[in-house]
């Protein structure tokens, strides 16, 4: 069955034909377009009719600049998106939080850095609550929005200290065959790890802090000669690293700081035992001689509870509810049938282009289901003319990097990606995200969206939704919504007809919106976990989410790995194709 856009969908009787509102002709004129082929008069309101064209105007008017896409520096952040977000602190004798960067010791050099060299000129909310907590030696988890700046809150500390321990040990004088790094950073894939370490290598310039990386699918041999040359603070995918040690090149004894970035991620289902290795099983400092962070957008409250091993007496933080988007996103989903995907893409990316209403210089990143369907749609955008590239977990490391590169520097302006770029990449002129395949859990349609809106800086997410989606239908609509978007009232159906059924998990108070020690009874701070009904029979966290996800999918040891695995002569054993 086919029709038009615009027309009511199949199957979905009564429900209002939704227009999506940069092709409404009030308002903004210049948004409708003939190519999308909408009948406009199909549209009615269902309650305030001028809210989501408010929205979009208040989007044209936080639009990125020229000169903001080209800029590649952060002075140009929006703090006062942050001033008024909710912050919930938990846990026992919570250091204070701190206004500027000034007011936190973290040394002359960091400081310089800070301000000239990343022209950071005030803390964003996440690092002037979580900054003092970690400085104060505590273990912490925290939870705040898609590109509020969590790098830098985990990296100052780290530095910080680090610099302190630095400088009452001897300096490296030769070369060590077994790096004993001072810092550990975790992260679930490889382009999250380089983007980490460039950051890292950023803040330490002239710190005489030494960082270093290892990741997978690339070759071994480079990484290893930079750990030769000393290594304080180490930034690894979990598999690579866990092979390292393995073969004794690399030893946790010394580690004092073990930060896990997108600790969900790292702790969910199929990832956790190598993670507990890492962290319980191998030869690194036991909880509590260590310190541990946890940083993520989204906390399912059964991850809380599996992190919560990992940690002492920690301080849970959430800046912005758990799992929440940014209201500087501007959420639109569209119904469109698998079947005619594509042919809607093509208008929405001419129409984008004709109207330049993004900016010239706007990146587009299409995220898609499969490893298979991101090649086929890369090809076929590219035969319609559209300049693009594809990133996946079945090309090899240099592929994906050369993919990434010319996405960034705008050679190739649109990227299809799977889930392997949904997390932690921050690229700054990332304008729209389009869901062309939406996930099945909403905290990987929350990072994914994360992918522009960043830094204060205004962003667009358009959501190709149909029958097959309506798993999400309600937490979608409930997170538009909380960021004062209004939700189409077909979203709502296909949400009220799927609530009932027994797949269904992640409504929005469910998913990690508060410390899980504290139950649904506001005690805070209770140390001892009394208040485990709040996460006891919890049965959201379903093992319906993750299949399909196929960069994500549980270790398999990939092509790639066992190419760069050569030169330690034969595979490393147990190692996962997830990075
Ligand atoms: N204090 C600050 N002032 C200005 N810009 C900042 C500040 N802190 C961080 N940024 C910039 O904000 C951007 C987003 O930061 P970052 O990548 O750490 O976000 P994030 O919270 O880790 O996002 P995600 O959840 O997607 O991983 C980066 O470009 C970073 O340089």
């Amino acid at each position: 069955m086919s029709y038009s856009y615009g027309q009511k969908p199949p199957r979905q009787p009564g429900r209002p034909t939704y227009l999506p509102p940069y092709q409404r002709p009030t308002h903004i004129p210049d948004q409708t377009s003939s190519r999308i082929g909408v009948r406009q008069h199909n549209y009615h309101h269902r309650t305030n009719p001028n809210q989501y064209d408010t929205v979009l105007q208040n989007f044209n008017q936080m639009k990125l600049t020229e000169h903001e896409q080209q800029e590649t520096t952060n002075t140009g952040i929006n703090f006062d998106a942050y001033e008024d977000i909710p912050v919930e602190i938990t846990g026992s004798d919570v250091p204070k939080p701190v206004n500027t960067f000034s007011e936190i010791d973290l040394g002359h050099v960091l400081n310089d850095n800070i301000k000239n060299r990343c022209k950071y000129v005030k803390p964003t909310p996440i690092q002037r609550h979580a900054i003092p907590v970690a400085l104060a030696g505590r273990d912490l988890m925290a939870c705040a929005q898609t590109g509020s700046g969590k790098t830098a809150a985990f990296c100052f500390p780290i530095i910080s200290g680090v610099m302190k321990t630095t400088s009452s040990l001897p300096s490296y004088g030769r070369r060590e065959t077994v790096a004993f790094p001072l810092a550990l950073v975790l992260s679930p894939t490889r382009e999250l790890c380089c983007q980490i370490f460039e950051e890292a290598k950023k803040f330490c310039f002239q710190t005489g802090v030494k960082v270093a990386v290892v990741y997978g699918g690339a070759p071994v041999y480079p990484q290893l000669r930079n750990l030769e040359r000393g290594v304080d603070i180490l930034v690894a995918t979990p598999g690579r690293l866990t092979d390292m040690i393995e073969r004794s090149k690399v030893s946790l004894a010394k580690i004092k700081y073990l930060a896990l970035d997108e600790a969900d991620r790292m702790l969910d289902m199929g990832f956790e035992p190598q993670i507990r290795k890492i962290v319980e099983r191998l030869d690194m400092p036991p909880c509590g001689r260590r310190q541990t962070m946890l940083f993520s957008a989204t906390f399912p409250t059964e991850i809380q509870r599996m992190a919560s091993d990992f940690l002492k007496n920690y301080i849970f933080l959430s800046v912005g509810r758990v799992g929440s988007s940014t209201d500087l996103i501007l959420q639109k989903i569209v119904f469109v049938e698998d079947s005619e995907k594509r042919d809607y893409l093509r208008n929405l990316l001419h129409d984008q282009k004709a109207k330049g209403n993004l900016g010239k210089n706007a990146l587009t990143l299409i995220f898609v289901e499969t490893k298979r369907s991101a090649d086929s749609l890369e090809n076929w955008l590219c035969r319609m003319g559209f300049p693009a590239t594809a990133i996946h977990g079945d090309k090899v490391q240099f592929e994906r990097e050369r993919a990434l590169r010319s996405f960034k520097n705008g050679a190739t302006p649109i990227l299809v990606a799977t889930d392997v770029a949904s997390r932690g990449l921050d690229i700054p002129r990332v304008a729209h995200v389009i869901n062309f395949d939406l996930p099945r859990d909403i905290d990987s349609y929350v990072h994914r969206i994360g992918r522009t809106g960043r830094a204060g800086k205004s962003g667009l997410a358009t959501a190709f939704f149909n029958a097959k989606n309506s798993i999400v239908a309600k937490p979608i609509s409930e997170l538009m919504k909380e960021a004062h978007q209004d939700a189409p009232g077909w979203l709502d159906q296909y949400a009220e007809s799927h609530s009932s059924s027994s797949d269904y998990r992640r409504g929005s108070s469910k998913f990690g919106g508060r410390d899980f020690r504290s139950g649904n009874d506001g005690s805070y701070g209770n140390e001892d976990y009394g208040t485990t009904a709040a996460y006891g029979g919890n049965a959201d966290y379903g093992g319906t989410s993750y299949g399909g996800y196929d960069d994500y999918a549980p270790p398999i040891v990939a092509a790639g790995v066992s190419d760069s695995y050569g030169g330690f002569g034969g595979g490393g054993g147990g190692y996962s194709g997830w990075d």
